[in-house]
């Protein structure tokens, strides 16, 4: 299948190195010349194995037609993307953690097939051409506009044992599945600078990570046991993991907090104090590390 992935970060990285063993035709879209050159001289490097596969890149303007395409930015790059994306006939599948994309969707005037998705495979940049897997996963996909033969289409040819995708019914449920998880780990492991692990061996955090999950499983309207548990779960899995918003403050990069705990103000009218209190820390340390 001809399948283009756009942004040449940790997943993209990934997911065209994953493609391109899949035997797909991929091209990785990227916004600086400097990687597409370094990726099409080295091809990508994905460790711990040391594989390396050689997808063509091309530049986000040099962008052609692709049968299928995964939109691997953060997503508060989603809404400054869509312009370049709009004369495309490609089905879309953005795969970012969060919601507020979610918006910029609703207003999205594009009449081919929009797949939204989360994506549990967990990885990290090195440098342009590297890509460090630090856990397999798989895609959760739902159809979010468009044809359901499409949705099927790329299930039936995209997924497989070494690229598994589940499909699932509706996308808000999917996605707050996901939001939830993000909500408590991310900010709380940031705001303290410790791993996933800390917020089960410590105390205190596990204090904070409990009551911030009643909260926000409150505000989705979902039984706060199960995603307790769940969230339990994650943390066991990826207990030595630096999660993506703790790694962001370290190296004073913006985080996602807007899309995921500044989804959830948003959209409440009810108060919500440590929602609130979470999202005004992240951005007070966003600031300071500027
Ligand atoms: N990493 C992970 O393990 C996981 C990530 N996710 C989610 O996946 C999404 C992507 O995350 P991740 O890969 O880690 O993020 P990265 O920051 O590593 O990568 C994002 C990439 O998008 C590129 N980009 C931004 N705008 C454009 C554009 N207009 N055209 C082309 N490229 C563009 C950036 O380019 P440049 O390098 O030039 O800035 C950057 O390389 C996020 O929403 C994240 O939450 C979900 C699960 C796990
Ligand atoms: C699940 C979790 C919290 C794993 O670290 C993650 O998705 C992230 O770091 O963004």
């Amino acid at each position: 299948m001809k399948i283009g992935v756009v942004g040449g970060g940790a997943i993209g990285l990934l997911l065209a190195g994953l493609l391109t063993e899949q035997s797909h035709d991929v091209t990785l879209y990227v916004r600086n010349e400097v990687q597409k050159n370094q990726i099409n001289q080295k091809g990508i490097i994905c460790l711990p194995e040391e594989n390396t596969y050689n997808p063509r890149a091309l530049l986000i303007d040099e962008l052609e037609q692709e049968e299928l395409i995964f939109i691997c930015v953060k997503q508060y790059d989603v809404e400054k993307l869509l312009p370049k994306l709009e004369h495309s006939c490609s089905t879309l599948v953005f795969l970012q953690n969060g919601m507020s994309h979610i918006d910029a969707l609703d207003h999205f005037d594009y009449s081919n097939t929009i797949i939204i998705g989360t994506c549990e495979h967990a990885a990290r940049k090195v440098n342009a051409t590297t890509v460090r897997y630090t856990g397999e996963g798989k895609l959760n996909l739902a159809l979010f506009k468009g044809d359901q033969k499409d949705f099927e289409h790329l299930n039936n040819h995209v997924s497989d044992n070494k690229f598994p995708i589940v499909l699932t019914g509706n996308w808000r449920h999917m996605l707050h599945n996901k939001l939830i998880i993000n909500s408590v780990i991310n900010p709380i492991t940031a705001v303290f600078q410790v791993k996933n692990g800390a917020l089960l061996s410590n105390p205190h955090l596990l204090y904070l990570a409990q009551s911030l999950c009643k909260e926000v499983a409150n505000e989705l309207k979902l039984n706060e046991q199960e995603q307790w548990e769940r969230i339990r779960g994650i943390i066991e899995k990826t207990t030595e993991n630096d999660s993506s918003m703790k790694t962001d403050i370290e190296n004073n990069r913006k985080t996602e907090i807007d899309g995921i705990l500044g989804y959830l103000l948003q959209h409440s009218d009810n108060p919500k104090p440590l929602i609130n209190n979470y999202y005004h820390a992240i951005k007070a340390l966003e600031m300071e590390g500027v």
